[in-house]
């Protein structure tokens, strides 16, 4: 089982180190590669995904990526901005279908932005289209707007775009999903407004008549956003076009505890996939020891379950995560009163040790 190992910026390094502590503490014949991708690559190579890294990636069976960017990076051509690494992989792979799921441990629902009774038992997947949408769209740029309203104006544009077999197979993926669980899928558009959400909603509805068994609801971004925070619970598969999921699973990270909490996988249509905590590289803590890895080591174990078929290390790995939470250890952005606070390395030592006990 071939692992490309992709830290990235920021705290990238550090987060992407506790989770290789903890695979490597496994039982398992995992070989692991490590590249550079994004500012990092840029800096040694000139370019954020550098030919290597990409053919690391795409060799792999799996990847485990950190996160990309800083500030320092604005200046430079898109191409060349660290981000692109990510959206790269995520096109060149076909990573189509990107799972964030938003799980309240019992021990965090006090760490939680929303009343313990709202989040006590939370468990909601947001399933995000990961290489369409505004993204992607064509074209893109800017211009000098000489007949417009007003002559010589600069502009700048993006383009919203879906294709039917597109919007067809994440909603697949979304009733696939929601018939392992509570089988209710709420997919999440702009269609009073936008055309290619309205064409989202059409596609989604054609495609749940092949899935009767489950309940399909219709909600406007800007009410899920709402929702999310009123009432939780009343989610369980919530499906989204890119920039929606994008925007939405941050919102969701804070139901959680922290941003430090969400894991994803990106999955492609043969199941390969790259695990990546859901928030960036933290300009903010990088270099400190105090950015949580949980969100990372979660991938990690997500990474056993879609790519590797080890679902008994994965449930080893998130049972030794809820076990560190039991002992009261907290990273900064979970802590709280009467818990124990440490750092990025105390707790990816804690989760190694809590796989043995
Ligand atoms: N997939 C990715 O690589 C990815 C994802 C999101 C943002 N980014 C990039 O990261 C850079 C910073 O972006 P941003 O500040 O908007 O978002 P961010 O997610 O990096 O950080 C937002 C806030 O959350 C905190 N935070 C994030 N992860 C944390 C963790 N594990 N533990 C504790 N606190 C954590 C940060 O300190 C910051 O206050 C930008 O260049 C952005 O483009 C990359
Ligand atoms: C860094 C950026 C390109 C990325 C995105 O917008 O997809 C990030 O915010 C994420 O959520 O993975
Ligand atoms: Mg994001």
């Amino acid at each position: 089982m071939k692992i490309a190992v992709l830290p990235g910026d920021g705290i990238g390094t550090e987060i992407v180190a506790e989770a290789v502590k903890v695979l490597r503490a496994l039982d398992l014949k995992l070989e692991m590669e490590s590249a550079l991708v994004g500012g990092a690559a840029y800096e040694a190579h000139g370019h954020p995904l550098p030919e290597s890294t990409l053919k690391l990636a795409k060799e792999a069976d799996a990847i485990l990526f950190g996160a990309v960017g800083d500030w320092k990076y604005d200046k430079l051509d898109r191409p060349l901005r660290p981000e692109q690494a990510i959206l790269g992989l995520r096109k060149h792979l076909g990573l189509f279908a990107n799972f964030r799921p938003a799980i309240c441990y019992e021990q965090l629902t006090h760490a939680s932005s929303l009343k313990p009774e709202l989040v006590a038992g939370l468990d909601i997947l947001i399933i995000r289209e990961l290489t369409g949408d505004i993204y992607f769209g064509q074209p893109r740029g800017r211009r000098t707007a000489v007949d417009g309203h007003f002559p010589g104006a600069d502009e700048a544009f993006d383009t919203m775009r879906y294709s039917r077999p597109e919007i067809e197979r994440i909603a697949r993926v979304a009733f696939e999903a929601a018939r392992k669980r509570n089988k209710k899928v709420t997919s999440v558009d702009k269609a009073n407004v936008l055309e290619t959400f309205q064409f989202w909603k059409d596609v989604v509805t054609d495609v749940h008549k092949d899935y009767q068994d489950v309940e399909l609801e219709h909600m406007y971004v800007d009410n899920a956003a709402m929702q999310l925070v009123k009432k939780p619970k009343a989610f369980d598969v919530i499906v989204t076009g890119n920039m929606f999921g994008d925007i939405l699973s941050d919102e969701a990270s804070m139901l959680t505890g922290s941003i430090g909490m969400l894991p994803s996988a990106s999955l492609n249509s043969s199941n390969q996939g790259l695990y990546e905590p859901s928030h960036g590289s933290a300009p903010d803590i990088a270099g400190k020891g105090v950015a949580n890895p949980l969100a990372t080591i979660l991938s990690a174990a997500m990474m056993l379950r879609f790519s590797l078929n080890q679902e008994a290390a994965a449930q080893r790995i998130e049972a030794a995560v809820q076990k560190v939470l039991a002992q009261g250890l907290r990273t900064p952005d979970i802590y709280s009163e009467g818990t124990t606070k440490v750092g990025t390395a105390q707790m990816g030592d804690a989760v190694v040790k809590a796989l043995a006990a």
